[in-house]
């Protein structure tokens, strides 16, 4: 037996022609920007894969780069005139930034309104107490392919690997919102893999390749791989031992083709929620 392919790439496209419909029925084009400042490594596939991708559904999308020796002053008066900037609809900052730059003082400067990431404590505490808000691009994909796998959270046992403010942490409170029995585990889980075969729904966000490994996986498990490495001959690998995690899971992302795309996919979604939300006041 194995696993079924969950394809992200697909779905992701499917979303985004559905989204490009609505745009066209609009009198205005909702507006994303980005801003960028050096030019770390793991943002380059992301801006140009986003860019294209905004384009392509009718949005108007703009990335502002910024050299390497940017003061976070300098980049906080950039944040500001975007959030007084009525074409600009929403606002993404790319991470990682600058050591020299504080990424809360900047995650905090992006009107909550605009803040499409939904890294803005605002956002993130909105999701908390499961209450609308901007839910972050990542982890609404996860949700997505799990409903694309027919996968019902609801009183599942779900263990997410990883602990990240970007990605474990509102992946676990989004499965826990959905009813499922959430383990979030991490680099100081004592037994990882006695959690790990404990999911019937297992989520890695740790960002290292290959580390959750094919005998951790239950028997017909839905394992949604987050992780994007680079593995040693250059391609892109995930944190799940792909090859490995086949014969044991129900169903699995793949990496690149899945949870990737769709993070774009909900950018924009989020994007136009963004621009709906405002312009109705
Ligand atoms: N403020 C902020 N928000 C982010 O969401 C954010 C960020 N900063 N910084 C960088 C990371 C990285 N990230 C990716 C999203 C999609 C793909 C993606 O589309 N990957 C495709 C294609 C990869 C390829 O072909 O090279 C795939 O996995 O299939 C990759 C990487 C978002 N990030």
């Amino acid at each position: 037996m194995s696993a079924r392919i969950l394809d992200g790439k697909a779905l992701a496209a499917r979303r985004r022609a559905a989204l490009a419909t609505r745009v066209a029925a609009l009198q205005f084009r909702p507006g994303l920007c980005v801003v960028r400042v050096g030019d770390d490594p793991a943002s380059g596939v992301y801006v140009r894969n986003k860019d294209r991708a905004a384009r392509e559904a009718g949005f108007s999308s703009e990335t502002l780069q910024l050299p390497e020796n940017t003061t976070e002053a300098e980049l906080l008066a950039v944040v500001k005139r975007l959030n007084g900037d009525a074409s600009v609809d929403g606002i993404l900052v790319q991470l990682p930034l600058p050591g020299h730059i504080r990424t809360e003082a900047v995650l905090d400067a992006i009107d909550p309104a605009k803040d499409v990431d939904g890294f803005h404590p605002v956002n993130q505490g909105a999701l908390m107490l499961n209450r609308p808000g901007l839910v972050p691009c990542t982890p609404r994909g996860v949700m997505l392919l799990l409903e694309e796998a027919g996968v019902s959270p609801k009183g599942a046992r779900a263990v997410v690997v990883g602990r990240s403010t970007i990605v474990g942490r509102p992946v676990s409170t989004l499965l826990l919102n959905a009813d499922a029995t959430v383990t979030t585990a991490h680099s100081r889980t004592r037994d990882l893999a006695a959690e790990c075969r404990r999911a019937e729904i297992l989520v890695a966000a740790v960002g290292r390749a290959g580390i959750i490994r094919g005998d951790w996986i239950a028997p017909g498990a839905t394992v949604i791989d987050v992780g994007i490495n680079r593995g040693a001959d250059g391609k892109l690998v995930g944190d799940v031992a792909y090859a490995e995690a086949l014969p044991h899971a129900g169903a699995i992302t793949p990496v690149p083709g899945g949870v990737g795309p769709m993070t774009i996919a909900c950018l924009l979604e989020n994007t136009l929620e963004a621009a709906l939300a405002r312009r109705a006041g």
